[in-house]
């Protein structure tokens, strides 16, 4: 097994419940080694497509390789290569988290070492506790754990970070990282912009369940984030602005104009979120 190349590569995927098109002709190219965001609104599609990827859902249409099998007929081997974190996942509440690991493990052809997975989620004090006992952020780092515990060489989180406080959202961007540091494959979804950005190292935008864009944070800033705003203070006093694809020019009008310091002068440009929510046809919802 070589680390080089396509993780997940989809074309052209779809799937209808319905009347809704819920995936409408998706594309994706998931390097390995990479954390790639899926980040899109509420019904964008991206719970169904993590849920084709891991074979947990059927398709319509489309090509789909995840680690080089369709997952629609993918064996007990190849879903040992992928850790899952399910939303509603619960393991046996009176078992401790070391118990619990530990048991997981034994479903594994070559599971990783359950110590060194509980270290690596941070629940090392909370190792001989009961699960029951453990706070929403716990059991979800608890999750991750059971999805990890396999060796996996991608890892699929749907949403990982809902309801949690700023705290722990930022605690598990760190296992994020952890784990990306070793080296292993993350798609992560979310409609959080800046975890999408925090986290990945390439995202795709998804909206009426096909792809809208495709970057790094900083090439989608780059290429739909042209232009800037230039604003001012007239002489008496009211604001303008002007929106301008060359604002250096504009500022050397109104020094001109002005002839000397421009009154509450800023020039701005457009943050990954107004990205975003043009991309996703969510600008008037502002
Ligand atoms: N099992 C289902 N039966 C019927 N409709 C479904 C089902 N699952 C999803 N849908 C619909 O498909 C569309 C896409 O849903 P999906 O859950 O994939 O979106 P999402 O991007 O994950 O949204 P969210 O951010 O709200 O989780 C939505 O309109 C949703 O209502």
């Amino acid at each position: 097994m070589t680390n080089t190349g396509t993780a997940v590569r989809v074309r052209g995927l779809r799937k209808r419940y319905g009347e809704i098109a819920a995936v409408d002709g998706l594309d994706l190219d998931i390097r390995y080694g990479e954390v790639f965001g899926v980040l899109g609104p509420n019904g964008a599609g991206k719970s169904t497509t993590v849920g084709i990827l891991q074979g947990h859902r059927s398709r319509d249409a489309g090509e789909v390789s995840v680690l080089g099998a369709d997952p629609a007929t993918g064996d007990r081997l190849w879903r040992s290569r992928i850790g899952v974190v399910w939303q509603d996942e619960s393991p046996p509440a009176e078992l401790t988290v070391r118990e619990t690991v530990t048991q997981f493990a034994r479903y594994y052809p070559r599971p990783r070492d359950p110590a060194e997975v509980i270290a690596l989620v941070g629940l090392e004090k909370k190792a001989s506790s009961r699960v029951r006992t453990l706070s929403g952020g716990q059991r979800r780092r608890l999750d991750v754990a059971l999805g990890v515990i396999g060796g996996p060489e991608l890892v699929l989180l749907d949403e990982p970070t809902t309801g949690f406080d700023p705290a722990a959202r930022r605690q598990f961007w760190e296992l994020v990282r952890r784990l990306a540091a070793e080296g292993t494959t993350i798609v992560l979804t979310t409609h959080y912009l800046e975890e999408a950005e925090a986290l990945s190292d390439r995202l795709a935008v998804v909206a009426g369940g096909r792809v809208v864009a495709e970057d790094t944070p900083a090439g989608l800033r780059a290429r739909y984030g042209e232009g800037a705003t230039v604003a001012w203070r007239e002489a008496d006093g009211s604001p303008r602005s002007e929106e301008t694809a060359t604002p250096t020019r504009t500022v050397a009008e109104l020094l001109h104009r002005f002839d000397g310091e421009i009154p509450g002068l800023t020039v701005s440009r457009p943050t990954l979120e107004d990205v975003y929510l043009r991309l996703t046809g969510q600008e008037a919802a502002r």
